[in-house]
């Protein structure tokens, strides 16, 4: 690409069309309202904005303490685990605001399922692992576990690797087969958001190539939202990038055009490396 302005990340080799995408032609699977989100006294996003569009992988880049995480957790109200925490504004899934009084806190974290940095398998086998959500539901169908355990395992690309050991503990596995395992169990329940906070942060590169493979096959079935500290990361596997700062949405768009001619100097200064 002859035009990027860029020069501290190489997105040469995004593959990517040069047509950019239009928030405006996506089907809209989340939308944020004014969303204001304080711990104690302190805001930690002000006043919010955006969609995450169906379908397609949007990537939340930022200095650390810019609010990603924050705003990723928001999604599946797992904030609401934090006392001090308040928000204010609105978050609707599909048309359905997740903060409204009355809303099933289980079910909505089985609609939008989440991921974490560290790979969290559960002292259990490789089975029992994917299972889990299943047996919460009251569903113990030999039949159906088995079919789903393994329809979850191949969405993960992990089948072939442990077809053959799935009642071995998911503990003797590499951390790269334990996160697209806790993958696994993640879309076992078959969510339509999953929701990945630096999933591959604590990997090795081939296993982190992996996961970035794995998003991109993902993104077929499921809409997913990414925290990634890694600009490269973001630019190989999004489609939309929202660039954050002190609690601000600065910027939010195709992830083509952000990284190549971003709005906001802010954002240019950013991934231009010249702060953060
Ligand atoms: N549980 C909490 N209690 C109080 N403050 C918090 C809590 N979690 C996050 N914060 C604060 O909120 C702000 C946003 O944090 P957050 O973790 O969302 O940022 P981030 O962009 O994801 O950062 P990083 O890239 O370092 O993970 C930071 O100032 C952080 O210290």
């Amino acid at each position: 690409m002859s035009n990027v302005k860029t020069h501290s990340i190489d997105i040469s080799s995004m593959q990517r069309s040069q047509q950019a995408l239009r928030i405006e032609d996506e089907k809209v699977c989340l939308s944020v309202n004014n969303l204001h989100l304080y711990y104690g006294d302190k805001a930690a996003l002000k006043g919010v904005n955006m969609v995450i569009p169906e379908k397609k992988v949007t990537a939340f880049i930022g200095p650390s303490g810019c609010g990603k995480s924050t705003l990723l957790r928001c999604f599946n109200r797992m904030n609401d685990l934090v006392d001090t925490c308040r928000i204010t504004g609105e978050i609707n899934l599909h048309d359905e605001n997740i903060y409204a009084k009355g809303t099933d806190v289980a079910e909505l974290r089985r609609r939008v399922g989440m991921v974490f940095q560290k790979p969290n398998p559960f002292p259990k086998s490789i089975y029992e692992n994917v299972a889990y959500g299943l047996r919460i539901q009251g569903i113990n169908k030999k039949r159906l576990l088995d079919e789903t355990v393994e329809w979850a395992l191949r969405s993960a690309a992990l089948w072939d690797e442990v077809k053959d050991r799935l009642h071995e503990s998911a503990l003797g596995m590499s951390g790269g087969q334990q996160q697209r395992l806790v993958i696994a169990r993640t879309v076992a329940v078959k969510p339509e958001v999953l929701l990945l906070d630096e999933p591959a942060s604590a990997l090795d590169p081939i296993s982190t190539l992996k996961i970035e493979e794995l998003i991109h096959e993902l993104k077929n079935e499921f809409t997913i939202a990414i925290v990634t500290h890694n600009m490269q990361q973001a630019a190989r596997v999004s489609d939309y990038t929202a660039f954050m700062y002190l609690g601000d949405l600065v910027e939010f768009g195709d992830t083509n055009t952000l990284f190549t001619n971003p709005d906001k100097q802010q954002t240019e200064d950013y991934i231009t490396g010249r702060y953060g």
